[in-house]
């Protein structure tokens, strides 16, 4: 699919969870060489939902998401959590902020549920909540079994409803889909999508598209540490691809050619034609009946985000000497 520049779609809302402007990390290798993991950073989730934040393998997620909690210092730029500048004052948001960004430690041979319990002692949260966070994570009926019995998907949702304990309003999650086979991804991601529906934010980042295309109300994508598309998903898409018409016509061999000399993408689809490049389908339409050639079927086919993401980060991927 052919598609149109790099745009990025500003997210209109005034209530954001986080903000970064020109946010930089360059790491120095212990030989010595730079390499540049964020380069100019503008990120802006709202508040509320599940926000994906893409990129390939090395795009600088995990960098970005390691200098919103304070874990790394940035090199340059602004960023904010829920309108407080961090690092300065995210002692003041810290609470409302829960994060998985490592697989947390748990004793193997403690029960889920004892593990929560130990956490919620230590962080004085009370007992009712380990519980409600059970429920939250769809780990009930597992809860009195050892951890070390649990999947991998179990363990991860044990992971999240650790961090759901002291109920952080914003949760974030780095590739939390890691390693789970298709069951565990389904799970994390309905236990995503609950949280979100529940009005909390959740940042979740992936270089799968497809484990968070489903389940993301707005979207980031990165690459080579730096912002390449934002929004809904719908409006990724509506912005960045190109339309696509599948259009049926008896003669496939002249369509193609008219289509063609008129400076549209042509490809063959079956018995149909794939076309790129029209303003509008009625263009398709409207050149080939000027030629005589009459179409008997006209759709416009949807981008999906996967072909978007693919697009956009094309040639992205691993951070090096820039
Ligand atoms: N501690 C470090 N020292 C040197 N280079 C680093 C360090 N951490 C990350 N990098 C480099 O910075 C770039 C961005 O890495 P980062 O882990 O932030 O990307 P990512 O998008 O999270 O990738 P992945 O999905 O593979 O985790 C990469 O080129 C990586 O090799």
């Amino acid at each position: 699919m052919a598609l149109s520049g790099i745009k990025a779609v500003k997210v209109v809302t005034s209530e954001l969870a986080i903000d970064t402007h020109g946010l930089r990390k360059t790491y120095r290798t212990l030989r010595g060489k730079r390499v540049v993991a964020v380069q100019g950073l503008d990120l802006q989730v709202p508040i509320g939902g599940v926000h994906g934040f893409l990129g390939p393998n090395g795009s600088g997620k995990t960098t970005s998401i390691r200098m919103l909690l304070g874990l790394i210092r940035a090199d340059a730029g602004t960023m904010s959590v829920f309108g407080r500048p961090v690092p300065e004052q995210l002692p003041e948001v810290v609470a409302r902020v829960g994060a998985i960004v490592e697989s947390p430690k748990f004793f193997p041979a403690f029960s889920g549920r004892r593990n929560l319990e130990l956490l919620a002692d230590a962080i004085g949260t009370p007992r009712r909540r380990v519980d409600e966070v059970l429920e939250e994570t769809a780990l009930r009926d597992r809860g009195k079994d050892r951890f070390k019995t649990y999947s991998l998907g179990m363990k991860q949702r044990l992971a999240i409803a650790a961090t759901l304990l002291k109920e952080p309003d914003l949760l974030i999650f780095d590739e939390p889909t890691n390693g789970l086979d298709p069951a565990g991804i389904r799970e994390i991601r309905e236990t995503m999508r609950g949280l979100g529906d529940q009005g909390k934010t959740v940042l979740v980042s992936s270089h799968i598209l497809a484990e968070v295309e489903q389940v993301a109300d707005t979207v980031s994508i990165i690459g080579h540490g730096r912002l390449l598309a934002s929004g809904t998903v719908a409006e990724v898409i509506g912005s960045t691809a190109a339309l696509t018409v599948r259009v049926g016509v008896a003669d496939l061999a002249g369509a193609t050619r008219v289509l063609t000399e008129g400076g549209l993408t042509v490809r063959a689809d079956g018995q149909h034609l794939l076309v790129e490049g029209a303003a509008e389908p009625a263009e398709v339409t409207k050149r080939l009946a000027e030629q005589g050639l009459f179409v008997s079927e006209l759709v416009p086919v949807r981008a999906d985000l996967e072909s978007v993401f693919l697009e956009l980060t094309a040639g992205e991927g691993l951070g090096g000497d820039r």
